[in-house]
């Protein structure tokens, strides 16, 4: 079974193929083609049409076309962002399906139109083929609404549907799977914190297997310190900036795309960061500290909400790769009980792997995601029940 996984951000198109051998899609895939194509328009606003993605999906196309060797792809697996409280988990994109995506665009502006965007440009290039949405909220709508609920006027939850979401969610519950693994623990009996640290970063609280809590809410611009998403702030600094003549569109360019790391020290990626540092550049180094500060809370606080963490799990870019990040994060952990084995932090393995010391209260993991090889599963175990 062959299975195309596409994942459309706002100026690229991010590919993987992926072929079961099994027909029922059993067992691990095997990547047959990896790559990321730059779209022509559309620009970083989210508000690129379904012509900006033809030419990128027809380089798509013309990479896989050598490596099918004719085969036909049975599905495409799509990553969207945002499902809202009605996609609970992953979803066959029939023409109604699209129509409810759409209604809940509104809901993420700088995410959603381009992956619908995207799913309509890839009914066009492969006609026929059946599409499936795998949602980064899905795995969060387990959250008990003592999470999910804000302290705001009901209304604005009914009539707008105002609540936490959180995202990430198809990499945090694989990750959730293989630690548990990892641990030789059941699904059911894994309590812990996994940290998705990419250009986007959110924490989440495992109880049970399930997530609990996440430190993105209503959109994924908060909580954590990120590339250039602020996380946390008052949201009385909105109004403030709107006052001052700002309008919507430039607030949230500028608490998405001119904020975190990059407003902090003038880079947003950690590798820059950490060079920066390393040179003794201060800023730098205020910025590592202020994202390692905000983090290291919400694992003390997760720690909490989950009766106690049998684990703490590092994923992503810079969850993987990080190990001074890490570090960083891990020395404010010291009420836990929690601690680096040095070693095993600076090892630059690609494995799943344990990087605390023998006397840690609870293990502290480091596991590499792999959304694509999510969506693909995920898209695999969909297309059998048709
Ligand atoms: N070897 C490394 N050391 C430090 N940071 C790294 C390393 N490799 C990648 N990163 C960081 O990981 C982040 C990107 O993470 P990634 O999960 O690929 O993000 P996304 O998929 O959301 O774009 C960047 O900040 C990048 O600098
Ligand atoms: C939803 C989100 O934050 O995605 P990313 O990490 O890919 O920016
Ligand atoms: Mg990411």
């Amino acid at each position: 079974m062959l299975i195309l996984v596409l994942n459309s951000g706002s100026s690229s198109i991010k590919f993987q193929l992926h072929q079961f051998r099994d027909p029922n899609a059993h067992g691990e895939s095997e990547v047959l083609a990896v790559g990321q194509v730059e779209k022509a328009a559309g620009g970083k606003s989210g508000k690129g049409t379904s012509s900006d993605h033809l030419p990128a999906l027809d380089q798509v196309n013309q990479r896989i076309l050598t490596v099918l060797a004719g085969q036909k792809i049975d599905a495409i697996g799509h990553r969207v962002v945002h499902g809202g409280e009605r996609f609970i988990e992953p979803a066959v994109l029939i023409e109604e399906a699209i129509g409810e995506l759409e209604q809940l665009s509104y809901l993420a502006p700088l995410h959603n139109p381009d992956d619908i965007s995207g799913i309509r440009a890839a009914g066009n290039t492969w006609p026929g083929v059946p599409q499936v949405a795998v949602f980064d909220t899905a795995f969060h709508m387990t959250l008990p609404e003592s999470a999910w609920r804000y302290a705001i006027p009901e209304d604005l939850y009914s009539r707008y549907g105002i609540r936490r979401y959180g995202f990430h969610g198809t990499s945090v519950e694989y990750v959730t799977k293989a630690a548990a693994g990892f641990l030789g623990l059941p699904l059911g009996q894994f309590d812990g914190i996994i940290a998705h640290l990419g250009s986007g970063a959110s924490v989440t609280a495992i109880q049970g297997g399930r997530s609990i809590d996440t430190s993105m809410g209503f959109t994924p611009v908060d909580g954590l310190v990120m590339g250039t998403r602020c996380g946390d702030i008052d949201p009385s600094i909105v109004l403030l900036l709107q006052r001052r003549g700002l309008d919507a569109d430039a607030i949230e360019e500028l608490l998405n795309l001119q904020s975190g790391f990059q407003a902090l020290c003038g880079f947003s990626d950690m590798r820059s960061i950490e060079e920066a540092a390393m040179a003794g550049h201060g800023k730098a180094r205020l910025a590592l500290e202020i994202a390692a500060y905000r983090l290291a809370k919400y694992i003390g606080g997760y720690h909490v909400a989950v009766g106690g963490a049998k684990a703490l799990v590092f994923t992503a870019g810079i969850g993987e790769n990080s190990s001074r990040f890490r570090s960083l994060v891990v020395g404010k952990l010291g009420p836990l009980g929690v601690a680096l084995e040095d070693a095993a932090n600076l090892g630059a393995s690609m494995e799943r792997r344990r990087i605390s010391s023998m006397d840690s209260a609870f293990p502290v993991l480091v596991i590499p995601t792999d959304e694509a090889r999510a969506i693909a599963e995920a898209t695999a175990a969909l297309i059998q029940t048709l």
